[in-house]
Order: structure tokens, then sequence, then C-alpha cells
């Protein structure tokens, strides 16, 4: 394959994440049948959405839902609004939803679901429209019993908000259980908002475990100021170690001294952006090559690839992010002894905390938070130690490892019903 070929397919994050599909299938002894299923979603919708703008025009938004498999439940999964969304990324992040659910043992398949738009430069009531246009045209393929939809990157509680407002109008009764990342008022669940954060944090604690490094005064970089990479800020700064660098879409922020995190926290606005208030900044690529003990990418996809991999100093990666690293990368980080904690693993305490979400809607009865903090560590906890087992006894890293954790229970569902 040329070269310029070879890159592409490496970025092409549906290419790179069937291909480690096939090789747990393989390895776990499935038949090529099994991979035909599971390389692409079972369902795919594809949406156009009239909305009307403020300024009286009418723009038309493309979205997406796609549900990767739903022999073990229903599937589950965020929706991302970003300008760069587009099908194969849809579908590539409703199979690491589907691995996520394999490793933390929920009773769901993935889903997940984008639209092409730039919040950012969109009014409070445009984002509405969109919000409401868009569950207006899925609305048949979602439901608390089908499909259940949550946060992701640009989207937050108020969105979910009018998402379910909108649902509950189309089926004409209340039914919290359609979408999670709701606002507590209307039947979220405590710890949501920092749950993926909090698992990010755990992984990171266990895996400093294994490589003997102290959480104290342990230097730690984070890409991404959002939901993910803010709350992690916090909770390491919390935990005595040293946040030394971070980063938005605009540009990154470095002291080796460590960064007031409260003082970012504040000035932070609803999109994660922050160093747009600085004049000293250092890109995003300067930022990931930075002198630290712990890396965590927690904002987009194809961050670490092979050009950057051979230029990574820390010797922890815990990916808060879906799909930052690329697989040439993951082999070169390997290679190198990095410890890289990978995507369905890392982040899957957003998802764990979304299912708590959804139990709760069902029996109708409420967790504290210190219960709903509790369950997601002991899952968090178990998950980490059973991946990082498998991939010592099998000889594989912690992607492959978890790939195979997560597709397993969803190809035994699968071959259970008879479908292959
Ligand atoms: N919110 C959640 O519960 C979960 C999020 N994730 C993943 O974590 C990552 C971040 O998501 P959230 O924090 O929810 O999103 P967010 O929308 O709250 O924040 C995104 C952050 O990434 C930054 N960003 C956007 N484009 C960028 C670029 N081109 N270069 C550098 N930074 C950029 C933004 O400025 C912002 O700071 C995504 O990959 C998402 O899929 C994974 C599991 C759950
Ligand atoms: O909370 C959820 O249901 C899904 C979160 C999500 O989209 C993800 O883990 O990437």
């Amino acid at each position: 394959m040329a070269e310029k070929e070879q890159q592409a397919e490496q970025l092409d994050v549906l290419a790179s994440t069937q291909s480690v599909i096939k090789i747990a299938l393989d390895k776990l002894g499935y038949p090529e049948e099994m991979y035909e299923l599971m390389k692409e979603p079972i369902r795919m919708l594809t949406v156009r959405i009239p909305v009307r703008m403020d300024d009286g025009s009418t723009r038309i938004f493309t979205g997406y839902r796609a549900q990767h498999n739903d022999a073990v439940g229903p599937t589950k999964g965020g929706v991302r609004f970003h300008p760069n969304v587009s099908e194969k990324e849809v579908k590539a992040l409703s199979i690491w939803m589907s691995l996520k659910a394999g490793i933390v043992d929920l009773p769901y398949g993935g889903g997940k679901g984008g639209i092409i738009c730039d919040p950012r430069e969109m009014s409070f009531r445009e984002l509405e429209r969109v919000s409401r246009g868009y569950v207006r045209a899925i609305s048949q393929i979602v439901g608390p019993t089908k499909d259940i939809p949550a946060p992701d990157v640009f989207t937050n509680s108020q969105i979910m908000a009018w998402m379910l407002d909108e649902y509950s109008r189309i089926r004409e009764f209340d039914s919290p259980g359609f979408i999670t990342g709701k606002p507590l008022v209307l039947g979220g669940s405590h710890g949501r908002e920092s749950a993926t954060a909090k698992g990010v944090t755990m992984c990171i604690r266990e895996a400093a475990k294994k490589k003997g490094i102290d959480i104290d005064g342990a230097r730690v970089v984070i890409q991404g100021f959002g939901n993910a990479g803010s709350f992690l800020a916090k909770f390491m700064h919390d935990a005595g170690a040293k946040v030394i660098g971070i980063s938005d879409a605009y540009g990154a922020l470095h002291d080796p001294e460590g960064l007031d995190i409260d003082y970012l926290l504040d000035r932070r606005d609803s999109f994660g952006t922050v160093t747009k208030l600085f004049r000293d900044t250092i890109s995003n690529q300067e930022l990931l090559e930075l002198d630290c003990d712990i890396l965590v990418p927690a904002a987009i996809e194809n961050q670490i690839t092979e050009k950057n991999a051979h230029d990574i100093k820390a010797s922890i990666v815990v990916e808060a992010a879906n799909g930052p690293t690329t697989m040439e990368a993951t082999r070169i980080l390997n290679e190198r002894d990095v410890l890289l904690v990978p995507d369905v693993l890392a982040s899957a305490g957003g998802v764990t905390v979304s299912y708590f979400e959804w139990v709760q809607n069902n029996q109708g009865y409420y967790w504290t938070e210190e219960e709903v903090e509790g369950k997601l560590e002991a899952v968090m906890v178990d998950a980490f130690e059973n991946i990082y087992k498998l991939a010592k006894t099998r000889r594989v890293d912690m992607r492959l490892a978890a790939y195979m954790i997560g597709v397993r229970k969803m190809a035994e569902a699968s071959r259970f019903r008879g479908w292959v």
C-alpha cells in the first residue's frame, strides 16, 4: 500500500477500529461471519433537519444515528454537535459504545449520534430548534427500550432536557428513561456530569500503581477542557497532582510549576474554551509532547499519530477521548513501554453512570452521590484489572485486551439469538 493510503487508513477511525475488532474476534475463535456482523452498525439513519435561524432564514442540518448491535439490549450512546461529524465517525463511535458496554458489563449495545453544526456559532434558541428537530427526525428508532441518547462533544444537560421534552411531547407521556445526562430536576443522576472524569481518574490511579508512580506530585497534561478534561483537571489537582498543561480547540497553556486550575475552571465557557483569555499559549501539538508523567487526551480523535508518538514523554497515556490515538501510534507507544489505557476502558465511566441514571428512572427511586460513586468505583476498578490481567496473560496490548473483553458478550448474545 502506498504511504499516503496507509496514512489515510490510519486516520480513518472506522477502518482502524474494524481492524482491531477483527483481530479480537480471531483471537477469541469466532468465525468470519461474526466479524461481518460486527464491522458495521446494524442500523444507520441519516436525517436532514430544517431549522429556522434567528435571522429568518432556514438552514438544513445533516444528522446521524448509528445503532451498532442490539443483541444484548437497547443501544446507548451520546450525541455530538460538531462541524467535523461524519457518517464514518458516528459509525466508529457506535462500535466503541458497544465495546464500552461489554467492558463494564451493561445490558446495552452501542449507539451514537451526531449533527454537523458548530454550536459555538449558534444562538441558544437555534440550538434548541436543532435539538428538537433532531429528536423529531429520529423518534421512530429511539426510546427507553430501543436506543437511549446522552451528551458528547458540545452537547450538555440543557440539550438533553430539550430532547427529552420533544420526545415526551411526541409520545404524549413523560419518559425520563429516553435520554441520560439530564438535569437533576428532570430525573438526572447525581454524579453523571463528572462521571467520565471520575472513571478516568480511577484508571489513572490504577495505572499509576502498576507503574509505581505516586499521584501526589505527578505531572499531568490534559488535552481538552470540556466536560471530561475540566473535571479531570480538578480531580487530579485535588489528588495532589501538578496539572502542568491543559488545552482547548484554540491552543494550550503550560506552566511547569502547575496551572491554577480553580481559576481556569472559573473562566472557561460552556464549550470548554479558556485559552483565548491568554497571550502566552502553545499549540495542541506542543502540549502533547510536554515533559510529564501522565498524558490524557480528552478532546477529539487522531491526536497521537505515528508522527508524534515517538515524542510523547509521558509514561502513562490514559485516553479520556474517543479514538485519540491511531493504531500505528498505539504500536509505537507499546513498543516504548508507555502504559496506554484505551478509550473504551478509560472513558466508560460516563456510560456507566448513564446506565445508573436509566435504572433510577425505571425504578423511580434515586441514589445519593456517594452511592453512585461507590458503584462506579467498583465497576471501573474491576474492568481495569480484568483488562490488565488479560493483556498480561495473552501477551497483547491493553487496547486489544479491552476489545477482546468488550466484544465477547455481544458476540455470545448474537450467537445465542441465532444471528451467526
Ligand atoms: N461527555 C462524556 O460523558 C463523554 C465524553 N467522551 C469523550 O471525551 C472527549 C471530550 O468530550 P467532552 O469533554 O464531553 O466534550 P466537550 O464539548 O465538553 O469539550 C470538548 C473539549 O475539546 C476541545 N476541542 C474541540 N475541538 C478540538 C480540537 N480540534 N483540538 C483540541 N481541542 C479541541 C474543546 O475546546 C473542549 O475543551 C470526546 O472524545 C468525547 O467523545 C467519552 C465518554 C463520555
Ligand atoms: O452516557 C452515555 O450513554 C454515552 C457516553 C458516550 O457517548 C461515550 O462514552 O462516548
